[in-house]
């Protein structure tokens, strides 16, 4: 699941304003600085209080500050695929993006709040209510489907309830089988912005210092080169067995397979022919053999005690390995250390890209627990969700074993381009540098001439690899007409990718082995979007064309 981020902004506040600031260690400073500067912003804005004269001042200001903390915010794809021109001022990147941008903001006028030298306190009012206003705003905007739930009897998981209550764990949410997700966590009381759904003491979160303290320890030092999460892996794959283990209630939870794509048969795996997924699934699998092959059955035999081969069989090793991707988090505790950790309870959060939870990182020192507060507000009864962060199907179906239902924006493919000559000269060099990509047109909001739903960096690399011949002087005419090019080189691309994928299945989902289907309904999106870019580019060409013809036309006066 996600890592713990250090916030991308580095916010302050003081007396009499609060300030926005790009932290100078976000990997993409540079190109964020250009975004917010091409804005109008600097890295650095401070909204001053005592400037809160009229009625409408918190609105206005707090959308203008989520303007600014939303490019804070954006990760690399984000960043790629935003676009200037069709972006409404009020408009977003994504959902995840607003979310965080909006309770970043929150969390900077909460904290000015408690600064007792702030002497603005009802301005300050002001503009927390303002921002509460815009969450649910755009809450509003993005009503997810609610969810079947069937509430059936869940013994094991009302045992780890129990033990969590014995070990000081606080929770507001009831563990439920909801239909295509497993289990889940569901409110059980009206959940507002801020309120902590899950509170658990650091003493039930497993860690590293769990397998610190058996006899497997000392004998996994002396092994060479190996992680202290490989440690932990090896030690729960014996833990889970173990009938008097302080978390005997949590390993009792967990199902006999997890089945993700690391444990896809042979014929999910034929199904994904074409897909780069396929490539991606062989290489992590065969890495994890390797891992396995190193350690078994050197350890067994070494250490027999310790290690029962009955339990470190390959089988078992898959099962650990599923386990710890589709259910750690890395954790940052009140020392600053990281550590990869399994956290019951919190375990049956599932992942969503409209997430209730985005931010759950790091122990709160003051009460050395980790909190799961609300970034968006959740009725009681309805599911609350996690991100697991800003993942593509491809890793989820791998690691995690799922394809989320609503359409991902971190879908992208990534293209075989060499960017690293991209020098940036124009308004989009905020990209420069980078990996080109292409993502589902459907995200975009401008399909118009130049534009056509396809990214403007990508765009902009095929106009600058031809600018030899064109440059800004040139008719409009040579631009058409390279633009033309562009287009059908792009179609070409595309039409060579989706033949790769082959014919549709006809065979009825129902029927199909879960690997399967999931193969299928990954190559299945993969199909809709190279369709959707070949549709976009078949749409500008006809833009491109009447735009030449009318060109044409205006130049030798014959019609078009
Ligand atoms: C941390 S666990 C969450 C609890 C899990 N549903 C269970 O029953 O134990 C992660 C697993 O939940 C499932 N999951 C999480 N988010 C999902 C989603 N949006 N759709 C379907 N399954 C999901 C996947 O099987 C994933 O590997």
């Amino acid at each position: 699941m996600e890592d713990c981020k250090k916030s991308p902004s580095d916010s302050l506040s003081c007396t009499d304003a609060i300030v926005l600031r790009l932290s100078e260690s976000d990997p993409l400073f540079d190109k964020k600085k250009k975004l917010l500067q091409s804005k109008g912003y600097d890295v650095e804005v401070h909204i001053q209080l005592k400037n809160a004269s009229h009625p409408k001042w918190a609105r206005t200001t707090a959308e203008a500050m989520l303007q600014i903390s939303r490019i804070m915010h954006l990760d690399e794809a984000e960043l790629y695929f935003r676009e200037d021109d069709s972006c409404s001022p009020m408009g977003y990147y994504t959902q995840k993006n607003e979310l965080e941008a909006l309770n970043s903001m929150l969390s900077l006028v909460n904290s000015s709040f408690l600064d007792d030298t702030c002497s603005h306190k009802d301005v300050l009012q002001d503009l927390r209510e303002a921002t509460m206003q815009l969450i649910c705003d755009f809450g509003d905007k993005n009503i997810t489907e609610s969810t079947v739930i069937n509430s059936q009897n869940c013994d094991k998981e009302n045992y780890l309830l129990q033990w969590g209550e014995k070990s000081g764990v606080k929770n507001r949410l009831q563990i439920a089988h909801i239909k295509g997700f497993g289990r889940g966590a569901i409110a059980v009381t009206d959940l507002k912005v801020g309120d902590v759904a899950l509170e658990i003491p650091v003493s039930a979160i497993i860690s590293e210092d769990a397998m610190k303290n058996t006899d497997m320890f000392p004998a996994l030092e002396k092994v060479d080169g190996i992680s202290t999460e490989t440690m932990l892996l090896l030690w729960s794959m014996k833990e889970r067995f173990n009938s008097s283990s302080t978390f005997k209630d949590y390993f009792d939870t967990l199902p006999e397979e997890f089945n993700t794509g690391l444990s896809f048969s042979i014929n999910a795996i034929v199904a994904l022919d074409g897909t780069l997924l396929l490539e991606e699934l062989i290489q992590a699998k065969e890495h994890l053999r390797n891992q396995y092959d190193e350690l078994f059955p050197a350890l067994c035999e070494d250490h027999p005690d310790i290690f029962p081969p009955e339990l470190y069989t390959w089988e078992q090793f898959l099962w650990a390995c599923e386990l710890w991707y589709s259910n750690s988090m890395k954790i940052q505790f009140a020392d600053g250390a990281l550590k990869t950790c399994l956290i019951p309870i919190a375990g049956f959060l599932n992942h969503s890209l409209y997430p209730h939870i985005t931010q759950y990182g790091k122990v709160d020192s003051a009460t050395n627990t980790l909190k799961f507060r609300m970034s968006r507000p959740c009725h009681a009864g309805e599911q609350c969700y996690l991100s697991y962060g800003n993942f593509s199907s491809s890793h989820l179906i791998t690691f995690y074993g799922f394809m989320p239902q609503m359409d991902n924006p971190y879908d992208i493919i990534e293209l075989d381009i060499d960017g690293s000559q991209d020098v940036c000269s124009d308004e989009y060099d905020a990209s420069s540098g980078t990996t080109h990509m292409v993502r589902g047109t459907w995200f975009s909001d401008n399909h118009s001439i130049f534009h056509y739903g396809l990214p403007a960096p990508l765009l902009n690399h095929f106009r600058r690899a031809r600018e030899d011949i064109l440059d800004a002087d040139s008719p409009l005419l040579e631009k058409l007409k390279i633009e033309i090019e562009i287009l059908e080189d792009l179609s070409l691309t595309f039409s060579g990718m989706m033949e790769n994928l082959g014919e549709v299945d006809s065979e009825s989902r129902e029927n199909m082995d879960w690997d399967v289907k999931l193969a299928e309904e990954y190559k299945n999106l993969q199909r809709r979007i190279i369709s959707s870019i070949l549709s976009s580019c078949y749409a500008g060409r006809k833009l491109v064309e009447d735009e030449l013809c009318k060109s044409l036309a205006k130049d030798d006066g014959s019609p078009c």
